[in-house]
């Protein structure tokens, strides 16, 4: 039995999990990381606490959706108390990413802005479109509910990493985040992330492809938010027992 400690617990992601693992073979719920009292019920068994270390002792494997600032904390404690992480939590800054790199160099650490099989494959078609139809103008758009508070989305920026990655571009040199007042024509390389917000939209994502004459859109809805808690746990199992280093949900997924 594999088991859990869920960082972000009363999150929107966190409370799928810990009710996912009610029903999730091989996997258990041992330990709770909060910073406010729990709002809802949880088995006796399980370790409700605001101490990281009693946190990181109680679990095998943990998973984290929660906030980037809260993920920099866990990943500080857990380079003394080291444990298989998965990371879902975006909008990290280069410096949190840098601490999940040398995480990663002492325990196994599986970082995805998605935790999807559809999104998975879906950066795979975006390489591929990107790279097949060269003088194709590359947009994204991402929709998220009024929740959300990073923008573009995690996702968002890893499909357009896999665009501009495809073409041999510099991401941070081609990305546009926005479009206003007299902005002159397209150039070639550009590649605009755009963020759409409203209700309670779980995730989607278009990459679309535009030349004259046609243009091919690459589009991915999740319907649930259970798509990526479940994906987690997917990922969790098959991280425990992974030697230290930097993964992603495709080597999960063997795609
Ligand atoms: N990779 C993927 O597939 C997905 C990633 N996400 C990402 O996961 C993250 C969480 O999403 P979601 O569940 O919707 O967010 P919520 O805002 O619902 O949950 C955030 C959680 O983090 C906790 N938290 C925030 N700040 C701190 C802190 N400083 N210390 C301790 N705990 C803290 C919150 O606790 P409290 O209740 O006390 O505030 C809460 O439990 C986001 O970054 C989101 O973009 C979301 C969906 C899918
Ligand atoms: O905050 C969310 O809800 C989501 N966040 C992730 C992201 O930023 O890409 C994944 C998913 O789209 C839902």
């Amino acid at each position: 039995m594999i088991k859990v400690g869920v960082f972000g617990a009363s999150g929107r992601v966190g409370r799928l999990l810990i009710e996912d693992l009610k029903t999730t073979q091989e996997m258990s719920l041992s330990s709770v990381y909060v910073r406010n009292p729990l709002d809802f019920a949880i088995d006796p068994s399980v370790l409700v606490t605001s101490d990281m270390k009693s946190f990181l002792n109680n679990c095998d494997i943990v998973i984290d959706f929660s906030l980037p600032e809260a993920c920099e904390m866990l990943l500080e404690e857990s380079i003394n108390t080291p444990k298989p992480l998965v990371i879902g939590t975006t909008g990290l800054n280069t410096h949190q990413l840098n601490l999940l790199k040398q995480a990663s160099e002492i325990m196994p650490v599986l970082y995805a802005t998605n935790m999807s099989m559809g999104v998975a494959l879906l950066n795979k078609l975006v390489y591929q479109a990107s790279a097949a139809l060269e003088d194709f103008d590359i947009e994204i758009v991402e929709m998220h509910h009024r929740h959300k508070k990073d923008a573009p989305s995690g996702t968002a920026l890893t499909l357009s990493e896999s665009a501009a990655q495809a073409r041999g571009l510099d991401l941070n040199k081609v990305r546009v985040s926005g479009r206003d007042g007299n902005i002159g024509e397209r150039s070639k390389d550009e590649i605009a992330v755009m963020a759409l917000r409203g209700g309670d939209i779980v995730g989607r994502h278009t990459v679309g492809f535009y030349n004259d004459g046609e243009f091919i859109e690459l589009n991915h809805t999740a319907t649930s938010r259970n798509t990526f808690s479940k994906g987690a746990l997917r990922a969790g199992k098959w991280l425990a027992d992974k030697e230290p280093s930097l993964y992603n949900i495709s080597d999960c997924l063997e795609l």
